[in-house]
């Protein structure tokens, strides 16, 4: 856990993100210390995965304010890019919704993962060869030293997603972004994959980020929650406060939904997030929410504290007019 003396390391605050009209993120505010887990769980479209390729600075055309503090670092956002090229692989690393489109198709995996110690690592070819067959042996990967002359056609989607994740480890990253592998890996491979990702963050004592769909699981395995909702964070905080103590009629709706079992099905709660031409300019639940004020719609409500206490921003937050 958490030692509060300690300086966050990452904060994210005010982070908004514009594609042309669209607001895809509206002034999101986290922080997560120093060798913690958090999940941002949300339905699908909620931002989830631009906060993290926001953070790895990839996200292209897109129009990107606020700020985002990496520990030592300053703002990520005022650095240059070939300063970014020196952060991404060896402070910060993302793991691909997508492995079978994030690997290169060309190159053998054993190269791609040799190419990665080298640059992070400054390794020889022997040294990086011999590293790469001990991460892969790390990642759960049979027959490590035949897989380094395979090319990623010839392996399996959950084989892919590990080549990932010792891809993403290759520089000792202290902060690891992860996107749950959703597309092409049946539910028992990915939940094999979230668990190997988040026992070899925790060994190395990094911090990860990690997208999730499914509120029970990010309970179950990270230490910090950010609910997610139409790009804005409605509820964040320990994941037991977040799970058992929410205060958000989001996260209630989110809380009942079901992962139905050998299905990629998330029953979502009821009606559908409007349109990001019909965005309400206050909550932006305000449209589906039971307890919605007259206030609610017209007016965003600010993410605050529930209590003050020593984490400080690390704390239990809701943005709510009208709690529960
Ligand atoms: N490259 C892009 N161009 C235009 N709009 C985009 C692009 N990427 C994402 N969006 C839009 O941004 C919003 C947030 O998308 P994002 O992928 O971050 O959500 P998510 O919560 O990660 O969803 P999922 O769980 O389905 O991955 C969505 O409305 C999406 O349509």
């Amino acid at each position: 856990m958490t030692d509060m003396a300690l300086p966050p390391v990452l904060t994210l605050r005010d982070l908004t993100v514009h594609r042309g009209a669209a607001k895809i993120l509206d002034r999101v505010n986290l922080s997560l210390g120093q060798g913690e887990t958090l999940a941002l769980v949300g339905e699908s479209g909620a931002g989830k995965s631009t906060i993290a390729v926001a953070i790895m600075r990839l996200l292209g055309t897109a129009k990107v304010a606020g700020t985002i503090e990496l520990a030592g670092e300053g703002d990520l956002l005022a650095l240059t890019e070939r300063q970014m090229v020196k952060l991404r692989g060896q402070r910060l690393s993302m793991i691909f919704q997508d492995a079978g489109a994030a690997l290169n198709p060309s190159y053998t995996v054993g190269r791609q993962l040799s190419t990665t110690l080298r640059r992070t690592q400054g390794l020889s070819t022997a040294e990086a060869r011999k590293r790469a067959i001990e991460l892969f042996t790390s990642v759960g990967i049979n027959d490590p030293e035949g897989r380094m002359s395979a090319f990623p056609h010839q392996l399996s989607g959950g084989m892919q997603q590990r080549v990932m994740v010792a891809i993403a480890l290759a520089g000792s990253p202290d902060l690891l972004l992860a996107d749950e592998p959703t597309s092409a890996l049946d539910v028992t491979i990915q939940a094999q994959i979230v668990r190997l990702i988040l026992t070899l963050t925790r060994e190395r004592g990094a911090s990860c980020i990690f997208v999730l769909h499914d509120l029970a699981l990010a309970s179950q395995s990270c230490d910090r929650i950010a609910v997610l909702y139409a790009g804005q964070v409605v509820e964040s905080g320990p994941a037991h406060d977040v799970l058992e103590h929410h205060r958000h009629p989001y996260t209630q709706q989110l809380k009942s939904c079901v992962l139905e079992i050998g299905t990629k099905t998330l029953t979502a709660p009821e009606g559908t997030v409007p349109s990001h031409a019909q965005m309400p300019p206050g909550c932006r639940f305000s449209t589906r929410c039971p307890r919605a004020l007259p206030r609610c719609a017209g007016e965003a409500p600010p993410l605050v504290p529930l209590r003050a206490t020593a984490a400080g921003p690390l704390d239990h937050h809701i943005a709510c007019w009208n709690p529960e």
